[in-house]
């Protein structure tokens, strides 16, 4: 052991993270998708996305998105395959990551998003949805309409 070892000198998060993983759950019943209209903060309020959020330490993915969902929706989901690959999304700070879901108990309701919405692969453009948000959205059309 050298006498002085280096100190290790705290970093900020900015320099040694990279993008938050953000996790979005595209739950469909028939060949609707629910899409959530944001309420904030300003910026996004009125862009829609998929009900998600950011990954916690020690969280999986799945587990992540069945919280978000108790949480914004008050319903219990189950996890499917990915929609397409990561996402890079939120200027680069994010990676988007959607997972098809199910309802598997309860009624979907906004907590915490200003409107929800069931929408069919030919209603999908109807809404603004943020903008890291649209291979994903192409992704499904397709998977929805084959
Ligand atoms: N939930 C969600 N976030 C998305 C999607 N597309 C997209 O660009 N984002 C961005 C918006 C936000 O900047 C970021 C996720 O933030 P969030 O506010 O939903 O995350 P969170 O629930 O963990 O929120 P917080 O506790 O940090 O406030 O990712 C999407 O489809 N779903």
């Amino acid at each position: 052991m050298p006498r002085n070892p280096p100190r290790l000198r705290p970093v900020s998060e900015a320099s040694t993270a990279g993008p938050r993983v953000v996790v979005g759950a595209a739950i469909l019943d028939g060949r609707a998708v629910l899409a959530a209209a944001r309420a904030y903060p300003p910026e996004l309020a009125g862009l829609w996305e998929f009900p998600g959020g950011k990954l916690e330490p020690g969280e999986t993915e799945a587990e992540a998105l069945r919280r978000e969902c108790r949480e914004e929706l008050g319903v219990e989901i189950e996890v499917g395959e990915r929609v397409t690959g990561d996402l890079a999304t939120g200027g680069g700070r994010f990676l988007l990551r959607v997972y098809y879901a199910a309802v598997a108990r309860g009624e979907p309701h906004a907590k915490e998003h200003a409107e929800l919405r069931w929408l069919l692969p030919g209603e999908l453009d109807s809404v603004p949805w943020l903008p890291g948000n649209r291979p994903a959205v192409d992704a499904l059309r397709e998977a929805l309409d084959a």
